[in-house]
């Protein structure tokens, strides 16, 4: 267990900046998952931690001990890659062990902290098997296995499931999750999947074009995004361009009150804080089809200005092809040049919260 501190930290290859000024605290024993889309500088960010790149600008610090001038083995951070890169030339259990015998630890520790590592991962019989003979997701859990025999006090792993089919990833992080807290193992998780950040996170930092755009835990993140980005970037969400005038907006299926400098805005409104209604006469909308998830029905509204927003509704209702509706907000966010200018929600939002368990 130990605590991150990130200052100031930048990293540049030429005139491009990957890692942007970003500051970062990790509790002792946090998963912090970083998210963002491709090129948004989470690798080099964890790189720069695990001590495979130079920042340019900053420091990092473990316990309170600066290590940025460390080299990886000097520092108590074990890395997984997204690949593996396992030695094919030795097997499970050797593959495991190398990291101890370039220590120099006893035979029978080594044996004994290989075996340990083994059945964390749930590979406790696959110690002969050669590296080769392995499927990917096992080959996955040897690489994670080989990392923590080493015992370190801070775990980064670089997308290591990306390979892996969607089930597979599903299991394995879920596996992760519950080492990592049986352990109580500081752990950096770069993902850019947004349900693998949800699921896994005790806090997510989304990362934009080098720079942290918002740091929290997932459900603040879910809940109260504090730029356009990060409202667009995860789950699913509604925008609706539209223009005040006067506190209000002009937008015909949702002139609301939006106390905000007249101009443009955007309203994002996530599916289950849309209300539908059939509509006496023409509506706001009208619905283009409905998707029956068993749970819930997500029902796809085509408003006049050709805008089409998802609404979910309880499985139990009934919208079909063509039927003119009225739409309701019970919470929407506003937002202007990509920053936040006015959040709005009612009791009712909250009630939909509870049925949907996005408490
Ligand atoms: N060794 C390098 N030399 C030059 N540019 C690099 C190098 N490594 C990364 N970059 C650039 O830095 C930026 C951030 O890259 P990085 O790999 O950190 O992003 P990422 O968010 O991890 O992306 P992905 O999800 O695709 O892995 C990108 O524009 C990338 O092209």
């Amino acid at each position: 267990m130990a605590r991150l501190t990130i200052k100031g930290i930048s990293k540049s290859f030429g005139s491009s900046h990957a890692v942007r000024d970003v500051s970062l605290d990790v509790e002792d024993g946090e998963l912090v998952c970083l998210l963002g889309p491709s090129g948004s500088g989470k690798s080099t960010l964890l790189r720069m931690i695990g001590g495979f790149e130079a920042p340019t600008a900053g420091s990092i610090l473990i316990d309170a001990k600066d290590v940025t001038s460390l080299p990886p083995e000097k520092r108590p951070t074990g890395m997984v890659f997204q690949s593996h890169a396992l030695w094919t030339h030795m097997d499970v259990f050797n593959n495991i062990a190398f990291g101890l015998k370039l220590r120099r630890l006893p035979k029978a520790e080594i044996r004994e902290r290989v075996e340990q590592a083994l059945a964390l991962v749930g590979l406790a019989d696959y110690g002969k098997r050669m590296t080769t003979q392995l499927s990917g997701g096992q080959q996955q859990r040897v690489a994670l296995a080989r990392s923590l025999v080493l015992e370190p006090k801070i775990l980064l792993l670089d997308e290591p499931f990306a390979s892996l089919d969607q089930h597979l990833r599903e299991r394995l992080r879920e596996e992760v999750r519950d080492i990592q807290q049986r352990l109580g193992i500081t752990t950096l998780f770069v993902t850019h999947g947004q349900d693998e950040a949800l699921a896994l996170a005790d806090r997510i930092v989304v990362m934009r074009d080098g720079s942290t755009e918002q740091i929290g835990p997932p459900d603040r993140i879910y809940r109260e995004p504090e730029t356009e980005f990060v409202a667009g970037f995860i789950g699913s969400m509604n925008f609706i361009r539209t223009t005040v005038k006067a506190g209000l907006s002009e937008h015909a299926a949702f002139a609301l009150p939006v106390p905000v400098a007249d101009g443009d805005v955007v309203l994002a409104v996530r599916p289950e804080a849309l209300s539908i209604a059939t509509a006496k006469g023409a509506g706001a909308g009208v619905v283009h089809r409905s998707i029956d998830f068993g749970t819930h029905k997500v029902v796809d509204v085509d408003l006049a200005d050709a805008t089409r927003v998802k609404v979910m509704t309880s499985s139990d209702s009934n919208w079909t092809k063509s039927m003119q509706v009225d739409l309701t907000a019970t919470a929407f966010r506003v937002f202007r040049d990509n920053r936040l200018v006015h959040e709005f929600a009612t009791t009712q939002s909250r009630q939909n919260d509870r049925v949907f368990g996005h408490a």
